[in-house]
């Protein structure tokens, strides 16, 4: 089957053998993370310390328990919003629109989970369904993407993904192969990459939190800072809700089997791997090193933040004061680079970061041992390789200006570096 564009997009991630042992790879890596955070060596490279039974993974009221979750963030997307965004332009010159009322069903989630608990609302308990609820996570993902394929077979050649299209159903199951399936104005790719991924992240932190706090009379200051810094994360993420709308998931990935698991399950249940290893392991942590890394986390944050603002505010107005002084240079598309500023300085420079972040998140664990830098090792991974898959767009976009920014800023992450 031919690409929308006529010719095939390259195939990406390894092509259909690369996505088949992506599909197996990526729910047993969570569930072996989920197993290991709670066992006493904690081993990342070991095997894990058991092999679950269908029994202790499947639960019907942890599927029920996932699908009111998702029925809740659906109903929280729905209500009014206090703007309605449009996206990038489409193959046939329309915008689609999207509601910005992220931060806002985090705060409702945030007053409904509070009432709950003060109603007797026995959250702490979460940590202990984790396992089932990853599994019905995975479950309702795996199930999503099937009905997200056959929907795709109805939908016009316009709708499909640049990629997703080639033809082989299973590369095709992984990537997705409608651009932004939509039922009314409701969006599922937009819906999934910032909700009940990003939300059920901090409740799950939270969940842990408080667990913590019953089995040992306070939360540590360590499983503070993780909640602390995960928090500002997904806030932030939901705040500057309308950013996302420019990311490659949204204007070039189709929505298949990788942004389902990664949205539904895989964030929820593997980004809070510190908050859970800090469970079964606490961790000793003074208020110097503490403070020392709060400060990493400041850094990475300001650089994250600075740099996706300036990008941003570039362009949507770039005669806007805070960025009109900066150097540019044109593309014959007519959209110009920033070639000062962040973006000067290397070419991803919100991936930097967000990459020190990571550490940040990771240091509250201590040292000795290395599953709580999963994160940072996996993140060092998915961002180098979204950084290439950006680079090759960005040099079909822009062809000789992209050669000339990289001729200017030679380094794509770390300066010096890389
Ligand atoms: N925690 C997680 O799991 C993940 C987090 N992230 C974070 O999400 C955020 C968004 O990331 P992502 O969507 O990958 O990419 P970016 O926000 O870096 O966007 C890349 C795009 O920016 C534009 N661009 C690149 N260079 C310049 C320049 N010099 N001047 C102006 N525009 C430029 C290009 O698009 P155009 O020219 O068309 O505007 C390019 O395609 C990042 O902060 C990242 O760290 C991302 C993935 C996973
Ligand atoms: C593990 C798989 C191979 C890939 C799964 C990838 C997804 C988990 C990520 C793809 C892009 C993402 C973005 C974010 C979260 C992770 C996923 C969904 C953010 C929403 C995180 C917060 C940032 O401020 C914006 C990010 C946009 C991209």
């Amino acid at each position: 089957m031919a690409s929308p564009q006529g010719s095939r997009a390259p195939l990406e991630f390894g092509g259909p053998l690369g996505a088949a042992a992506l599909m197996l790879l990526l729910p047993v890596t969570m569930f072996h993370l989920l197993l290991v955070a709670r066992s006493g060596p904690a081993r990342l490279l070991g095997p894990p310390p058991y092999l679950p039974g269908l029994e202790e993974l499947w639960s019907p009221w942890a599927l029920l328990l996932c699908l009111t979750w998702l029925g809740l963030q659906a109903a929280l997307y729905l209500l009014p919003a206090r703007k309605v965004a449009e996206g990038q332009e489409l193959k046939d010159k329309s915008r689609l629109r999207y509601p910005i009322n992220g931060f806002q069903a985090l705060m409702l989630t945030a007053l409904l989970v509070g009432l709950g608990v003060s109603a007797g609302l026995p959250l702490s308990a979460l940590p202990e369904m984790l396992l089932p609820l990853a599994f019905a996570a995975t479950l309702t993902a795996f199930i999503f993407s099937l009905l997200l394929y056959l929907k795709a077979l109805v939908a016009p050649a316009s709708a499909r993904a640049p990629g997703g299209n080639s033809g082989n159903l299973i590369y095709d199951f992984f990537l997705g192969r409608e651009l932004n399936p939509r039922i009314c104005s409701f969006d599922f790719k937009y819906f999934c990459e910032l909700r009940p991924g990003l939300i059920g992240w901090v409740l799950i932190n939270l969940a842990l939190l408080m667990q913590e706090a019953e089995l040992r009379g306070s939360p540590s200051l360590a499983m503070w800072l993780v909640n602390g810094f995960q928090l500002l994360y997904v806030g932030d993420a939901l705040w500057y809700e309308e950013a996302v709308l420019t990311t490659m998931d949204i204007i070039h990935d189709g929505f298949g089997f990788m942004l389902a698991f990664g949205d539904l399950a895989w964030v929820p249940f593997t980004y809070s791997l510190q908050a859970q290893f800090l469970l079964y392991h606490p961790q000793p942590l003074g208020w110097p090193l503490a403070s020392f890394i709060c400060l990493i986390n400041a850094v990475g944050y300001y650089i994250f933040r600075g740099a996706n603002s300036q990008k941003n505010t570039f362009r949507k107005n770039p005669s806007d004061p805070r960025v009109a002084d900066l150097e540019t240079i044109s593309t014959a598309t007519g959209r110009r680079l920033l070639v000062s500023g962040w973006w000067g300085m290397v070419r991803h420079p919100n991936y930097l970061g967000d990459l020190i972040m990571a550490l940040a998140w990771s240091l509250p664990c201590g040292v000795f041992h290395l599953l709580p830098y999963f994160y940072l090792l996996y993140f060092t991974a998915l961002l180098v390789h979204r950084e290439d898959r950006d680079e090759r767009q960005c040099l079909q976009k822009y062809g000789l200006a992209w050669h000339e920014y990289c001729r200017r800023v030679p380094y794509r992450i770390v300066p010096y570096v890389y």
